[in-house]
């Protein structure tokens, strides 16, 4: 029966967040299939998560035709190993797994829960010790969210870690106000505070909302997958074509604007085809990506490294004049002198062409710098190979 002094009947909120609950979870079951593989693992976890959830909502809801130990007991502890299965949910979404000290608090607040139901009734006990349990799970789904990767800045995750704090700011409150006005008699669902009311409201309404910004938290996980494939190079990592042209393109209306100078640098691995034709394809990409390993560790950190097809590798060398970006180009050729790359376990020598141009007030676009590089590194290749030369 409803309380005439609550907004609303506590066993219809566990009802229908029973409901709503189920129904939010088939949505993240149906969408499983078009997840990315690297985060099915972390969905399945959060689906078994919300279930566990409406299993002890449903069992709340039902409490008062059940026994209390197999009621509230196993409630508690249902609602508790939900909330486990949500911290290593986030723990499997940035590719972290499964620890043990993770059940200590479900077990703990299912214990203790028995305990003040069964051998020393206790109401005020049995809300502490359940408040406590949860604030401790709902902190570390929190700490989790928060070891977000810098490169993965997510607003769906922020949204996720403000709902879980503010659950766990709630169920602090439910504990601190157990503990300063402990409620009479024994069943909570027919004494029920506001707090009470509040806390049970925002926990139960934390897997609808949770699963939706979780879903919305995979979407930007695999939007962020697909920049980066549609702007990287799938062998080497490195940026490709697109992204030097796009980048280029900013580069030289900041160089233009700001008077500062702007160099791009062509290399060119000089008779790759034999390296392919005598080792075969495979040792081909691993030649490339040795080069391109070289290449991030010889460019500064505001120059541009990128592959531009085949065996072509581009630099961008924002603000280099011609002396600075020879003097890039000639690092680079040093540097694979001094490391050549081991093939068949043995170490083979490579060398390079390079051309290099820097940006002339006759150059239109990026495209045009580009093409003199170009034409710098053609005549690199016509004077012998192994050899970098300057645009006129
Ligand atoms: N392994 C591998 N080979 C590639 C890739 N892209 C292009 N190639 C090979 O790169 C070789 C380029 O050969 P060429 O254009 O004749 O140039 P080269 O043998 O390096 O000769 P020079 O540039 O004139 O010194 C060809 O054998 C291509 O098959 C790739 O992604 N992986």
């Amino acid at each position: 029966m409803a309380d005439p002094q609550l907004p609303l009947d506590p066993r219809t909120i566990f009802l229908l967040a029973t409901l709503m609950i189920l129904l939010n979870g088939a949505v993240l079951g149906l969408m499983h299939r078009s997840l990315v593989a690297d985060v099915q693992p972390a969905a399945s976890a959060w689906r078994i998560g919300t279930l566990l959830v409406a299993m002890g909502c449903l069992l709340q809801a039902l409490q008062t035709w059940l026994p209390p130990m197999l009621a509230l007991g196993l409630s508690n502890g249902l609602l508790l190993a939900g909330l486990t299965g949500y911290v290593l949910s986030l723990r499997l979404f940035d590719g972290r797994g499964w620890h043990r000290w993770l059940l200590l608090p479900t077990l703990f607040g299912t214990l203790g829960v028995l305990w003040f139901i069964e051998v020393q009734p206790d109401l005020p006990a049995r809300i502490v010790t359940m408040s406590a349990a949860m604030c401790v799970i709902l902190l570390a789904c929190v700490r989790e969210l928060r070891r977000e990767r810098p490169a993965e800045a997510m607003t769906s995750r922020r949204v996720l870690t403000l709902i879980f704090a503010l659950v766990a700011l709630l169920t602090a409150a439910r504990l601190g106000i157990t503990v300063y006005a402990p409620p009479a008699g024994s069943n909570l669902l027919q004494r029920m505070g506001l707090v009470h009311m509040l806390a049970l409201l925002v926990t139960t309404a934390l897997p609808v909302i949770g699963t939706t910004a979780f879903v919305l938290m995979c979407l930007e996980r695999i939007r962020g997958q697909w920049q980066q494939a549609a702007s990287t190079d799938y062998l080497t990592s490195l940026a490709n074509r697109r992204t030097v042209a796009e980048a280029g393109e900013r580069a030289l209306h900041a160089a233009r604007r700001q008077q500062t100078p702007l160099a791009v640098a062509i290399i060119d691995v000089d008779h790759f085809k034999v390296v392919n034709d005598t080792w075969g394809h495979a040792i081909g990409d691993h030649v490339l990506r040795h080069l391109a390993r070289l290449l991030v560790d010889t460019a500064r950190r505001s120059d541009l490294p990128g592959r531009y097809g085949g065996e072509e590798f581009v630099l961008l060398l924002e603000g280099s004049d011609a002396g600075q970006a020879v003097a890039a180009g000639e690092r680079f050729r040093t540097a694979l002198a001094a490391s050549p790359c081991e093939i068949a376990d043995a170490p083979r020598p490579l060398t390079v062409s390079i051309g290099v141009a820097v940006l002339d007030p006759a150059d239109r676009s990026f495209d045009d710098l580009l093409r003199r590089a170009d034409a710098a590194l053609y005549a690199a290749k016509s004077a012998g190979r192994d050899r970098l030369h300057l645009a006129p």
